[in-house]
């Protein structure tokens, strides 16, 4: 059994491409996506974000086993949390987007653990990335990434977004 897994990694303190770049060195990525450089969403008063995209299969590995290890990079990158600010800034945030197993998508509506991701539709810098790598992209429970990319509600979150370059080689 192995799960494939689209993580979305954001920095927005510190060394930001640089925190990514070893986070992403630690996941051993099959694919990476551009780098996206977009303005915070949810909580305006903090700095822009670098944000990469990038699938991951392990052998005999879950999704359970890829949040704890998700978990455990973000605490190894330095990540500060202020419990006062849900969508506050941070070191490195690394989170699950949607899984896999065989072909079939995993759907969870744990708050522990959502899957798909239950905010991915509505950030340009998740389904930007995601259909960069993939051209048919589907978000499982709300269809085609390119058609909700293209809704009038992230008119906005587009024009801000930027395409830097290209995230390390994968793995
Ligand atoms: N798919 C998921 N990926 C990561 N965390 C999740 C997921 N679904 C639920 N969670 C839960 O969300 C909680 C908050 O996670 P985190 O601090 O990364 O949120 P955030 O980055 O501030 O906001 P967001 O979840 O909207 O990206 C965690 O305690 C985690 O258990
Ligand atoms: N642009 C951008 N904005 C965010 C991001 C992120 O990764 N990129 N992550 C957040 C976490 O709650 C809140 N806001």
């Amino acid at each position: 059994m192995s799960v494939r897994l689209l993580l979305s990694l954001g920095a927005n303190l510190g060394e930001r491409e640089e925190t990514l770049r070893w986070a992403l060195e630690r996941l051993r990525p099959s694919e990476v996506s551009s780098f996206y450089y977009t303005p915070p969403w949810g909580d305006p008063d903090q700095p822009d974000y670098v944000n990469v995209s990038a699938f991951v299969e392990r052998e005999g590995w879950g999704v359970e086993d890829w949040f704890a290890h998700t978990r455990d990079l973000e605490a190894e990158g330095g990540r500060v949390r202020d419990p006062e600010r849900r969508f506050g800034p941070r070191t490195l945030d690394i989170d699950l987007i949607a899984a896999w197993e065989d072909g079939e998508p995993v759907t969870s509506d744990d708050p522990r653990l959502t899957l798909p991701h239950p905010r991915a539709r509505l950030r340009v810098f998740v389904l930007a990335p995601w259909l960069e790598m993939r051209g048919d992209a589907e978000l499982p429970g709300y269809g085609s990434v390119e058609r909700l990319l293209a809704s009038d509600e992230l008119a906005a979150d587009r024009k801000t977004m930027r395409k830097g370059p290209a995230a390390p080689p994968s793995a």
